[in-house]
């Protein structure tokens, strides 16, 4: 049989799979397999600035990232407790000595530093803690089940979704429905009123005594808890009476729900998400004077599980908000190492980058001293000096992204958490004064939708869904899928709130300054942004008490690498306030 694969390298589509390409055409790249020169087009790169700023659309790299993912965390079930007799030669019928089952493994969850995407978890839909192992005779205990960790970014959420744990449904461990202690032979009769239940006590000999009707025992709720000793007849089985059920104590307490965990720091130690189930008792647990050889044992307990949904907001110092095609990318890669896809078409960049700027050029000397908060809750020093910063590029945003025109605003949300915005205007595309007022509405609708989510979400976490709560009341603090924007009579967005964006420290990067005829645009930017900062205009985005201590527009040729050291010199100087 011939091969029905294709031998020729024709259909290999260099447009469609770029990051199969080691270079580019134009300057003696090669596709892979194919004989030319053994240098990386990374190497090229590093060695020539012009060619690092200025790459073309395949030059780049892109590192696999997703920023959600949904996914169930099992616990571990508990082990069986074991029926089990001692045996030997001159003892045919010795004590019980079943071991008790293993607990279940637990599943943890931890912010790590060297994690950058949930791509990993995305694909991954469930993780399981381990099983405990069942107790085995000679009082042997069964194992523990192993415990899983979910290693995730620094920055992300962690919103519970929903959770299936039988023992606490059952009520088992729930303290304020313990039952009464009672004798272990007499049997618990209920009659329901309207209001309550009345407990009547029945015991036998009791039969006939005014009162009391005489009734079945009824079935006992935590039968299906309990192991039967194999070897035992059906009847045995029907007539053997099982003692109360002990009740016992969770080694690792279950977070209450609904679990909302924001992990922007790392944490030291892992944080439970679902314990595992407590492993069953083996059957000397049960061994008393009247029953010396207990026929039982009891099951591991079930476990639980747990949705969860994982959003990563990316941590980044800087974050770089603009237009499409504005040159975000390109500055990315000025300031920093960053490889991010340069193209002169929209939407080039896809999903956002991160790239660190150092400042001590890793040579212990930095070019401009700056003092970061201390990471180590544990240290005594409250800032340390700060060696780099990072800076994250997102894809463009345009006019109506809050309608989810475009790639919509959901990338913003990896630029909510950044210390300082850089808003990267383009100065040979259009006013830029206009731009800026733009961008700056989209970033005040999306922190108002992050507002109003927010406070929605508050509002749920508070119902109480036990009582009897019209479904109006749902309805009113169910969150707002998308953004209504209220009008201007000039036809411009009116935003509300969104203080919490609009009162970060921000500048304007005016890049594409090598372009000719762009200098008029550049002083009407500079001048429009003067009167801001002496508040004779209001604040682009139009949120009372927004910041506008010291707006500025930095001048750039990214494109050349001009200027980009004064942008250094800015940010440093903005994350120090
Ligand atoms: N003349 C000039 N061209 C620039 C400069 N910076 C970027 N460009 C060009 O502008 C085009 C767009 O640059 P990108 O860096 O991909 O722009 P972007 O903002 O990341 O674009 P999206 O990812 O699509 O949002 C590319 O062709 C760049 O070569 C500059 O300073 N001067
Ligand atoms: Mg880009």
């Amino acid at each position: 049989m011939t091969c029905r694969c294709s031998a020729s390298r024709r259909v290999f589509l260099p447009f469609l799979y770029p990051p199969f390409l080691a270079g580019n055409g134009s300057r003696g790249g090669r596709m892979l397999g194919v004989a030319g020169p053994r240098h990386s087009s990374s190497q090229v790169a590093a060695t020539d600035p012009a060619v690092r700023l200025n790459p073309t659309p395949d030059d780049y790299s892109a590192p696999f990232f997703a920023d959600k993912a949904k996914l169930t965390a099992y616990a571990g079930g508990g082990g069986n407790g074991c029926i089990s007799f001692l045996r030997e030669l001159f003892i045919p019928e010795g004590p019980a000595n079943g071991g008790d089952g293993g607990h279940g493994g637990n599943v943890y969850i931890q912010a790590v530093h060297g994690e950058t995407s949930l791509h990993k978890l995305a694909r991954r839909r469930f993780v399981r803690a381990g099983k405990g192992k069942h107790g085995q005779g000679s009082s042997r205990g069964g194992t523990r089940g192993d415990d899983v960790i979910i290693t995730v970014p620094v920055g992300t959420i962690v919103k519970e979704i929903s959770r299936n744990d039988p023992e606490a449904d059952s009520g088992w461990h729930d303290t304020a429905k313990k039952p009464r202690r009672r004798s272990r032979r007499s049997v618990k009769l209920t009659a329901v009123t309207d209001q309550e239940a009345e407990e009547t006590e029945y015991t036998e000999g009791d039969e006939g005594a005014e009162g009391v009707t005489e009734q079945e025992p009824p079935e006992d709720p935590n039968r299906h808890k309990w192991l039967l000793y194999p070897g035992i007849s059906s009847s045995e089985a029907a007539s053997v009476e099982l003692p109360f059920l002990p009740r016992r104590d969770r080694i690792f307490v279950q977070p209450r729900p609904p679990v909302h965990i924001d992990l922007s720091r790392p944490t030291a130690r892992p944080i439970l998400l679902a314990a595992g189930g407590l492993g069953g008792l083996g059957n000397p647990h049960f061994a008393s004077r009247d029953r010396p050889r207990p026929m039982f044992a009891t099951k591991g307990e079930e476990p639980m599980s747990i949705e969860i949904e994982l959003e990563l907001k990316l941590l980044a110092d800087v974050g770089l908000v603009g237009l499409p095609n504005a040159g975000k990318s390109t500055l990315l890669r000025a300031l920093s190492n960053s490889r991010a896809r340069v193209g002169h078409w929209e939407f080039t960049t896809l999903q956002p980058n991160i790239g660190t700027v150092v400042l001590d050029n890793n040579k212990g000397r930095p070019l401009v001293t700056s003092f970061r908060a201390n990471d180590d809750p544990d240290a005594e020093d409250e800032t340390v000096r700060r060696t780099r910063f990072t800076v994250a590029d997102i894809p463009g945003l345009i006019e109506g992204a809050h309608l989810d025109k475009g790639l919509g605003i959901a990338f913003l949300r990896h630029v909510e958490r950044a210390g300082v915005l850089a808003f990267v205007i383009d100065l040979s595309a259009r006013n830029a004064v206009e731009a800026l007022k733009a961008l700056w509405t989209e970033v005040g609708l999306y922190a108002q939708m992050r507002e109003e989510e927010e406070s929605a979400r508050e509002r749920l976490a508070n119902i109480d869904w036990s009582a009897r709560a019209g479904l109006e009341d749902i309805e009113e603090v169910w969150p707002t899928t998308q953004v209504m924007a209220d009008y201007r009579t000039d036809g411009t967005p009116e935003v509300k709130g969104g203080l919490h964006i609009a009162a970060k420290p921000w500048f304007v990067v005016a890049t594409k300054g090598d372009v000719p005829g762009t200098q008029d645009n550049f002083a009407e930017l500079r001048d429009h942004l003067a009167r801001i900062t002496r508040g004779e205009e209001p604040h682009p985005s139009g949120v009372d008490g927004a910041w506008t201590e010291n707006c500025a527009a930095i001048p750039v040729s990214a494109i050349n690498g001009h200027g980009v050291d004064r942008i250094m010199h800015w940010t440093v100087g903005l994350l120090d306030e």
